[in-house]
């Protein structure tokens, strides 16, 4: 806390470039809200900012965003710290329901689900890793009916939305210059880096070119972020803070929206939005549309209670049916990976370490490097130093199925030098939830040793969860059924992933550097044989942990799909006036992190808008 306190004040004092006094965002004072704007946007968070800012390009047009969170606070910016805002004001805190077929290790068998309440939103609060998916991702949105989402059209907004900064890849055709979201590689690498990648090299895995987002993604290289000169890019930075001067662009932060407002049938027209700020209640009217934009949990949530969704769900909770859409909170995917394996390391040099220490690192120096010589370990993002795209045995036998020597991974790895000792529980463990007990037994062996983790995320699950709520108060959280591994290919895939993991750590690289397993006897599964397939099962069903993706909510899907809850337009089916544009639209989980996905949706939904209202009278809406 202390360090941390330094860290802020000396930021303030010597950091503008992370003050940016000049561009910080302001929220309108309530008593300047105008009664009514052509579109009122729910939701400030990754996609709602890239709307926002579009959408107010045509100063005919009035916008206003609503978002319940406040600015983004400056230690936002340092890539170093992107874990500690879990669990805190800044985080909406969601906890899915208790299983027993994962999370097992945490406390009440049940996962922990941060999602950020704060101007940027989870583009504030994430790991900044820059990866757009595949290409067969968006491919296969447009064979299932959605027209206009195949990889040749996203590939444009990609690239609107980039500016890409890496001197290796700025001439590239798959990137763009100039667009609001900056992208760099991380800096100040530990020394584990290059022995990773000779790992992966010595497997014969090197990805070809060192970019995920052009011409292939499978291989492995360290990642692009998110990042304008070393720190974190949001969708507040990158958007906002160039926009929200507009005088036809108004913004009111810490307002929190608590309903929809629907006129009665037969018009079903979205007329506007109720919201709470400063504890007083407002309605605005939207002239044009209402968009949601909320998050791939309140969204659908938003809609669930303004009497959107399930007619059986929302009956018995007394609201008022306004549309019956059985697909409103189904469809939940996200990406889940297995956290218990530490790899402990011996540096050859003494008194040197090979990955970070918290405790070693967290001290005077360190902030004095960050806030008077711009360097140092702040700037480090040690999560996924090296990642890596891979196909499971069962993904290429699918593939010589189809007789296509497809790039289509359906594993990524992420290579950290940072394991969940590293930091004794202050952060890593917290953020997960795992239990004292569990921690102690897993990590206290390792605490504080030089270690690092190759963690394996399943890309494409087939098991598909979803949202229930409990009551008509949007305040109230809903339970989120997560239903990881209900498939059983979902497990045998992960099996998979955690193999190869281990067989990286028995490379040469990494053998040279006496890379050994955390657990020599396994104590929740005594029974299993040590490294067996029912041993790695057993360490992802105990150390089961969201990589923070959940998407896929309000599906986007064809007319002929009874679970599809907006068009290929985004229109909300059976409403008038009414879109969902964020990551809860996506028909499947894209192959990668799901911020660039869910800005790129941003971008081309602002595209739809402004063509619907060019072309047609009253946008196109019935
Ligand atoms: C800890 C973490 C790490 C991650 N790491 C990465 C990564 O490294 N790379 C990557 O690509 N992706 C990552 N992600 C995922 C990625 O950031 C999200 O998929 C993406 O930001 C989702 O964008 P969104 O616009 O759909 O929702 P959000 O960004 O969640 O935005 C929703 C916004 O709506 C606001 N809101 C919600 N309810 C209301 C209401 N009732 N009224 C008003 N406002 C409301 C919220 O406060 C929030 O600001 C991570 C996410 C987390 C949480």
């Amino acid at each position: 806390a202390v360090f941390l306190l330094m860290l802020h004040n000396g930021v303030k004092d010597y950091r503008p470039d992370i003050v940016d006094e000049a561009n910080r965002v302001r929220s309108i004072r309530i008593e300047e809200l105008r009664q009514s704007y052509d579109f009122v946007i729910v939701g400030g968070g990754s996609a709602g900012c890239a709307l926002a800012a579009r959408l107010s390009e045509n100063p005919a047009w009035s916008v206003l965003l609503l978002e319940a969170g406040g600015d983004e606070p400056f230690l936002f910016d340092l890539p170093q710290l992107y874990p500690l805002f879990q669990r805190s004001p800044w985080d909406w805190m969601y906890s899915v329901e208790p299983s027993d077929r994962y999370c097992l290790a945490m406390e009440d068998q049940r996962c922990f689900w941060p999602r950020a309440k704060v101007l940027g939103g989870c583009s504030s609060i994430n790991a900044m890793m820059y990866i757009r998916g595949n290409r067969h991702d968006y491919d296969q949105w447009a064979q299932l009916g959605n027209a206009g989402w195949d990889y040749a059209t996203v590939l444009h907004y990609f690239r609107k939305m980039e500016d890409m900064r890496d001197p290796q890849h700025q001439h590239s055709p798959y990137h763009g210059h100039g667009g609001p979201i900056s992208v760099e590689r991380y800096r100040t690498p530990s020394p584990l880096l290059p022995i990773f990648m000779q790992a992966a090299t010595q497997l014969g895995l090197q990805h070809p070119d060192g970019d995920f987002n052009g011409r292939t993604q499978s291989g492995f290289a360290p990642p692009h972020g998110t990042l304008r000169d070393g720190l974190r890019c949001s969708a507040n930075k990158g958007y906002m803070r160039r926009s929200w001067r507009r005088p036809n662009l108004d913004i009111v932060l810490k307002a929190f929206a608590e309903q929809l407002l629907v006129e009665p049938a037969p018009s079903k027209r979205v007329w506007g939005v109720r919201f709470e700020h400063a504890a007083l209640r407002h309605v605005v009217r939207a002239s044009k549309e209402v968009l949601l934009a909320a998050g791939a949990l309140a969204s659908p949530q938003l809609l669930l209670v303004s009497g959107i969704g399930p007619a059986e769900q929302l009956q018995p909770l007394g609201i008022q049916l306004q549309q019956h859409l059985p697909g409103v909170g189904r469809n939940l995917q996200d990406h889940i990976s297995t956290s218990g394996a530490v790899y402990t390391v011996q540096s050859a040099q003494p008194n040197t370490h090979l990955s970070f220490i918290v405790p070693e690192q967290l001290n005077e120096q360190s902030v004095r490097d960050f806030v008077q010589s711009r360097k140092g370990f702040f700037y480090a993002m040690p999560v996924s130093e090296v990642m890596g795209f891979a196909h499971s045995r069962y993904q290429q036998q699918q593939q010589q199925q189809r007789r296509a020597g497809e790039d289509w991974p359906d594993l990524q790895l992420f290579m950290g030098s940072y394991g969940y000792g590293a930091d004794g529980g202050m952060v890593g463990r917290r953020g997960a939830a795992i239990t004292l007990e569990n921690y102690a037994q897993t990590f206290e062996p390792v605490l504080y040793q030089d270690s690092f983790v190759i963690a394996p995320l399943l890309m494409r699950p087939r098991s598909r969860g979803y949202l229930q709520i409990v009551s008509a108060d949007a305040r109230v959280h809903p339970r989120i059924h997560a239903n990881y591994y209900d498939h059983p290919l979902d497990m045998a895939i992960m099996v998979e992933g955690l193999k190869l993991a281990h067989r990286l750590t028995q490379t040469p690289a990494l053998q040279r550097i006496n890379a050994t397993l955390n657990i020599y006897e396994w104590r929740n599964c005594p029974e299993v044989e040590y490294l067996s397939d029912a041993f790695w099962e057993c360490l992802a069903r105990y150390y089961s942990q969201t990589i923070y993706h959940p998407v896929g909510t309000c599906k986007m899907a064809p007319q002929s799909d009874p679970l599809g809850v907006v068009d290929p337009r985004l229109r909300v089916r059976g409403l008038r006036n009414l879109r969902v544009i964020d990551a809860s639209i996506m028909p499947t989980i894209p192959t990668g992190n799901t911020n660039a996905p869910t800005i790129m949706i941003a971008e081309r939904g602002a595209d739809i808008i402004k063509e619907d209202w060019h072309h047609y009278p009253q946008g196109g809406w019935l």
